[in-house]
């Protein structure tokens, strides 16, 4: 007999494929320290939890039989996902199920955020009939800011035209096609902060969306905005947000999710006027939870029975012989991606891989999946992007991937080609390994180079004339930024060229402006691999 232990509140009814397949034994057992489950969870093939359950290595470490983790929800931060894969535990979850009821709580939010319900609600129950201090605001005829157009993002989306609203969205997998098809304007973060009377967050909460509004943007910001945070505390600096709010550049903010969960009691938040707040329930509907549960479920049920199954978040077994070919280049092809993912500006369109050399004669099936991680993880959450996940999820941000391969080298003995194409135009890098030297990148765009592929590069490209080499190191030494290696790549004299340098520690943003303001400097771009 296959045993299940549930330990979050999980739907009934969604459990109802586990619970009836009679060689399976579902056990729920809520409320469990660490200790507890690491006493049980030896006895157990499979943990299903929602977002309650720490799933701590030592956990996974004392589950002997166990083969999967199903997290009924999208968010995987409660489970260390590489304890699991380093244990060969499956860890599936459910991104689809509280698309919708996340997406309402959102509208939910913004309504009681533009008709001050909440606050009306406190003053008419204690007995104050107040019909003064509540004016509110109409959606109507107002622009909705929405930064992160993925799932969630894009149904707010489609919910706001059908109140009148005017939407500008921003996300790094949002291609004009896409935006005009769901007549969504297209704009960056800037013009979302300077323009939207609402602005609503939908992104992962990634080193790149960590505060990604701040004092910077607040100081910048239309007067008067509302904002909402219904995905991951976080994305907006909450404290800069709350000062903001009291110097009059915001007018309120709605939040369901908070940097640290529960708040502590005293968190400004949790007494601010106009701030509303909800205890990290945008996916608690009886719907949401059977969907999340159904899904869970069903994939759990495949799992465990040795079937195909969808929605893993780490690591899928790679067969012996295919591993010992490919394992050095996982490294390599993750850094190409990543490099190219930071290179590219807009929305990535398509991903050319061509291998050739010695890699022409296994299946690299498993290595593309590496590059697609190291392009996805710049934008999308970490914790959901790794080598199970990546091609569904370029397929479904429109991402084309097509893969060549080829006897020839160029004369290296292998090499990784990476195209990747945005709508703002096609970026390459190539790369390989060197027998006794480890990985290169030896060609970015049409120049051939000689990189490592570690540690922080600055990208310039310019013309190639005299001064240029030393102006460049001048401004970067006056600002303290150490040059560890430089190298110089053009096409032809006098031409357009590319200075690529390694620098002991990452340039100030201001630094990078300053190049930029160079003669005869076309552009300067601050990679870290
Ligand atoms: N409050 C809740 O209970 C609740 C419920 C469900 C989901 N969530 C959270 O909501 C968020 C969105 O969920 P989803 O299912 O729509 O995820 P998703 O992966 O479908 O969408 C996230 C989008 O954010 C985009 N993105 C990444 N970095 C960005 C950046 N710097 N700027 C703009 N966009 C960026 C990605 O390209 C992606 O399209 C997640 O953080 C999720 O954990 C919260
Ligand atoms: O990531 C998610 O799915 C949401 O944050 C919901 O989490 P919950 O299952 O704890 O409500």
């Amino acid at each position: 007999m296959l045993k299940v232990l549930v330990s979050d509140p999980i739907s009934d009814l969604g459990l109802q494929q586990l619970t009836d397949a009679a060689d399976i034994a579902v056990e729920k057992k809520t409320g469990l320290s660490e200790d507890e489950l690491v006493a049980i969870i030896g006895e157990y093939d499979a943990l299903l939890v929602r977002s309650q359950t720490r799933v701590t290595e030592r956990i996974l470490a004392a589950g002997a039989r166990l083969k999967v983790v199903g997290r009924a929800g999208v968010g995987v931060d409660n489970i260390d996902l590489d304890a699991a894969t380093k244990r060969g535990v499956i860890v599936i979850n459910a991104p689809d199920g509280n698309t919708i009821t996340t997406c309402e709580h959102t509208f939910a939010m913004m309504m009681a955020l533009a008709r001050h319900i909440p606050q009306a609600y406190r003053k008419t129950v204690e007995g104050v009939w107040d019909r003064k201090s509540f004016l509110g605001v109409e959606l109507r005829n107002k622009v909705l800011g929405v930064l992160g157009m993925g799932r969630i993002g894009s149904e707010v989306a489609k919910r706001a035209k059908a109140f009148g609203m005017e939407v500008i969205g921003y996300d790094p997998f949002l291609s004009e096609d896409r935006a005009e098809k769901m007549g969504v304007r297209l704009g960056s973060v800037d013009e979302i902060i300077r323009q939207a009377d609402f602005m609503t967050v939908h992104t992962p909460l990634t080193n790149e969306t960590h505060h990604m509004i701040a004092k910077p943007q607040f100081d910048v910001m239309k007067r008067g905005m509302r904002i909402i945070n219904c995905a991951r505390g976080g994305i907006i600096d909450e404290m800069a947000l709350k000062e903001a709010i009291d110097e009059g550049i915001v007018a309120g903010a709605a939040f369901d999710v908070f940097e640290e969960e529960p708040p502590k009691p005293d968190h400004p938040f949790l007494t601010h006027p106009k701030i509303i707040v909800t205890p990290h329930l945008g996916a608690s509907t009886i719907e949401a939870q059977e969907n999340v549960a159904i899904d869970v479920s069903e994939q759990v049920l495949h799992i465990l029975r040795g079937e195909a199954f969808q929605n893993a978040v780490n690591m899928p077994p790679i067969p012996p012989a295919v591993r010992a070919k490919l394992e050095p280049y996982f490294e390599l092809g993750t850094k190409l991606g990543s490099f190219l993912a930071q290179l590219a500006e807009g929305a990535i369109n398509e991903v050319q891989v061509s291998y050739s050399g010695d890699l022409s004669d296994v299946d690299t099936t498993p290595l593309t999946r590496y590059i697609l991680t190291g392009i996805l993880s710049h934008h999308l959450d970490k914790e959901q992007v790794n080598i199970v996940s990546s091609f569904h999820l370029a397929k479904t941000r429109g991402v084309e991937v097509i893969t060549q391969k080829s006897t020839a080298a160029k004369g290296f003995t292998n090499l990784i080609s990476v195209t990747i194409r945005t709508r703002e135009g096609k970026h390459s890098a190539a790369g390989t390994l060197l027998n006794g030297y480890g990985a290169r990148i030896v060609q970015i765009d049409p120049y051939p180079v000689d990189i490592p592929p570690e540690g922080h590069l600055l990208l310039i490209s310019h013309t190639d004339k005299p001064g240029i080499i030393g102006r460049v190191g001048t401004l970067l030494g006056v600002n303290d930024v150490n040059i560890a290696t430089m190298q110089v790549g053009r096409k032809v004299v006098g031409g357009s060229a590319i200075m690529v340098l390694t620098i002991d520690k990452p340039a100030p943003k201001a630094v990078i402006d300053e190049l930029k303001k160079l003669p005869d400097l076309t552009d300067a771009i601050e990679i870290t691999l």
